[in-house]
């Protein structure tokens, strides 16, 4: 991203000036305060709206290309109630033609690396939160996207859930070497998955912190000397530590 600005009509400026690099195959979050801009942004890079100043290029040829090469993961896990969760992981596939057996074969394998194999024909309503959230996640995987942008996906689960799907992801988009850019306003969840994390304030990204902590990451990660140490210096870059005191 270069420059990227949007603003609503008849609004003050949401997104502004923000230049943003991520490579190939890396995970980067995005973090800041209720409202300064983040999902505005992530809809920017997803194509759903389109910046009013700068400009977005995809050097992956991938991406570059016509097609769904992108995934998105919301806050709520937005599962069509009357699809079994078969169907539902394969809703992108079904959208562009009737599944094939291989493409099923594919979800379900999906399924059972996030631990849903038998849950497969049932309805979303028969699933805890945790694994409706799963399901979006295979959702979103299924076309194997080159970019993928998940917007507080885990926001509403409890701590231990989310730590298990934060892992499941991390492994997940590793073994495809998947880019992603992850919303959260959760600074160790941001920490924990991040290669980057960028701390955005009013619209603008007023940092962009490295996080070198070894991979595989684990339990051991977010007990780690270096976990706290970036954890709190994503903290300074918010400015938390002047509403600590
Ligand atoms: N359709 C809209 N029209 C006008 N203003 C909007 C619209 N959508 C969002 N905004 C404003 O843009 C700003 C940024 O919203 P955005 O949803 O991007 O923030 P956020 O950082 O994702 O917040 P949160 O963490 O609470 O989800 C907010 O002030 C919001 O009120």
């Amino acid at each position: 991203m270069r420059q990227v600005g949007y603003t609503f009509p008849g609004w003050p400026p949401v997104v502004q000036g923000v230049d943003w690099d991520v490579g190939e195959g890396e995970f980067h979050c995005l973090v800041g305060r209720s409202g300064c801009g983040k999902t505005t942004l992530l809809k920017l890079a997803a194509g759903l709206l389109h910046p009013d100043q700068g400009h977005i290029t995809f050097q992956d040829a991938e991406l570059r290309a016509p097609g769904p090469r992108l995934g998105f993961v919301f806050q709520s896990p937005t599962l069509l109630e009357w699809h079994r969760v078969l169907d539902n992981v394969l809703l992108p596939v079904s959208l562009q033609h009737r599944p094939t057996p291989a493409e099923t074969e594919r979800a379900q394998q999906l399924l059972a690396q996030l631990g849903l194999a038998a849950h497969a024909g049932h309805y979303p309503r028969q699933l805890s939160g945790g694994q409706q959230s799963r399901v979006a996640l295979a959702r979103a995987l299924i076309l194997e996207p080159a970019l993928l942008l998940l917007d507080e996906p885990f926001a509403a689960l409890d701590a231990i859930t989310r730590e298990e799907l934060q892992d499941d992801l991390l492994h997940m988009c590793r073994e495809r070497r998947t880019t992603v850019l992850f919303v959260t306003h959760d600074i160790a969840e941001a920490v924990y998955l991040a290669d980057r994390v960028a701390v955005m304030d009013a619209g603008r990204i007023v940092e962009h912190i490295g996080v070198d902590l070894p991979r595989p990451r684990g339990a051991a990660t977010r007990t780690s000397e270096g976990f706290v140490h970036r954890c709190a210096q994503v903290r300074l870059a918010m400015h938390m530590d002047m509403v600590a005191a």
